[in-house]
């Protein structure tokens, strides 16, 4: 069931499905020669020294004029071919016949997908969907976004729901990457670059141009965020050091597996272009690569590996402490996305109101919850909900939250226990889809009211205890 995997992020990773053994390439390059000095305290003075040369085949090649098991190469890459090395992104794949044979690509109805951001008009209140923002719909709906795939720098918010797995279908994204967050149910994910099992509390990424198909196994939901223009990475350490967060060596890539299957009655591949989707037909699976190389490839996560780091001493650390996987943009230090999980944990600090702060962020941040609740807000934020605080929206715990707070004994405790909340925070200011805002009619139009009992504790005569 956990399926086979090899681990570590961004590695150069090389996989042959094994039905097929040396079904990667291997080239020959003559010019690289050993000296046998067996054969030559073996020969006499007339037999020319030439001949105690070896030559040894050891690279390997991506091109060869045949491949082997008569193979197609195919590469996919993943950024400019000039990048510099440690942006470089690229894989070969060797596969039954090339992705390029297929009936022209026709558009199809995109549902509530959207990249049309001006929907609705501007609103910069707080916004909160409630339980199950995703109950009863089927597909991909974007609930918010910005920028532009077309310029590619952007982002877009969708959740999907669905109870059937993809039959002779498969997804790929011209427009960006998608980082996939499931809420219900677990996903077994077909890519070109083999098989990932992804349960609840795990997150996967599928990178732009991966094809992927999906089977669920019962009433299955989750989140999605997609990045346009930019991959996602890991976050610089700085003073942690070198250990810690999210560790590359628990993100897990799949190994490689084909199927040689002819479909008769066609195989759908959907392409999400420029914001639309469209489909083409070709007569075969799209996953029939035998064998791969390189370092672009989906992978998945389990947040439960998080090697959390947070204050032991006083105050409460800004939530970028919790930062996965960021895709940064041009601007140093300004994400176009960050993944930030609130985990289990400990909380310590010493005279400090732990929860959340209130906050105006020059960021937008979009919040979801796996399970549990969410330490800012027990009672109003439920599982598969969500909530917008949109660039300075005004927000942080509600009132109850604050009054328990603000007079809790200080123990050493368990935060977060059993639960799990995120954030997708970006630099980009997004709207709301109608879908979003209407259409879903899972807004909560209440939410502001949470805020509401707060009270003024200001009092004129305070004077500091003394000590
Ligand atoms: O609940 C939020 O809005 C996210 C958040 C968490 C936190 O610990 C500090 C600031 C912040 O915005
Ligand atoms: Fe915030």
């Amino acid at each position: 069931k956990s399926g086979l995997y090899m681990s570590g992020f961004g590695n150069e990773f090389s996989s042959e499905d094994p039905r097929c053994p040396g079904a990667l390439p291997e080239g020959q390059v003559t010019h690289i020669r050993t000296f046998s000095f067996i054969k030559y305290f073996k020969t006499n003075i007339h037999t020319p020294l030439t001949s105690c040369l070896n030559t040894f085949t050891v690279s390997l090649q991506n091109n060869p004029q045949v491949c082997p098991y008569g193979l197609y190469a195919e590469q996919l890459s993943g950024s400019a071919f000039t990048c510099p090395r440690p942006a470089n992104k690229r894989s070969w794949l060797y596969r039954i016949l090339p992705s390029v044979k297929h009936k022209p690509f026709t558009p199809m109805p995109c549902g509530h997908l959207t990249e049309n951001w001006n929907e609705a008009e501007p609103d910069p209140n707080q916004v909160s969907w409630t339980l199950y923002l995703f109950l009863s719909f089927s597909g991909l709906h974007t609930i918010c976004g910005a920028g532009d795939a077309k310029s590619r720098n952007g982002i877009g918010i969708h959740v999907y729901t669905c109870n059937t797995s993809m039959v002779d279908r498969c997804f790929n994204n011209s427009d960006g990457d998608f980082l996939i967050v499931p809420q219900q149910g677990e996903i077994l994910i077909t890519t070109e670059f083999g098989k990932m099992m992804v349960e609840p509390n795990e997150i996967c990424v599928i990178q732009q141009g991966m094809r992927f198909s999906v089977d669920v196994f019962g009433e299955t939901r989750g989140y999605i965020l997609e990045v346009y223009g930019a991959h996602f990475e890991l976050p610089d350490l700085g003073p942690i050091g070198a250990n810690g967060l999210a560790n590359p060596r628990d993100f897990l890539c799949p190994v490689a597996w084909y199927e040689d299957r002819k479909v008769a009655t066609g195989y759908t591949v959907i392409n999400k272009y420029q914001g639309k989707l469209f489909a083409c037909q070709q007569d075969f699976s799209p996953f029939n690569v035998v064998a791969w190389h390189g370092n672009y490839t989906p992978y998945k996560y389990n947040l439960e590996n998080f090697m959390v780091i947070n204050c032991v001493a006083f105050d409460h650390a800004d939530p970028s402490i919790f930062t996965v996987l960021t895709a940064k943009s041009t601007r140093p230090g300004v994400a176009i996305a960050d993944f930030v999980i609130f985990p289990p944990r400990w909380g310590v600090a010493d005279h400090t109101f732990r929860p959340p702060y209130y906050h105006r962020n020059c960021m937008s941040e979009f919040m979801g919850l796996i399970k549990g609740h969410y330490e800012a807000k027990e009672e109003g934020f439920q599982p598969g909900g969500g909530s917008l605080h949109s660039i300075m929206t005004p927000h942080g715990p509600d009132a109850d939250c604050f009054e328990k707070n603000s007079t809790a004994s200080l123990k050493p405790e368990r935060v977060a226990e059993g639960t799990m909340a995120f954030m997708f925070e970006s630099s980009f200011s997004m709207a709301v889809t109608k879908w979003g805002l209407e259409t879903c009619q899972r807004l909560d139009k209440s939410y502001y009211q949470c805020w509401e009992p707060l009270r003024s504790h200001f009092n004129p005569k305070w004077k500091p205890s003394k000590q």
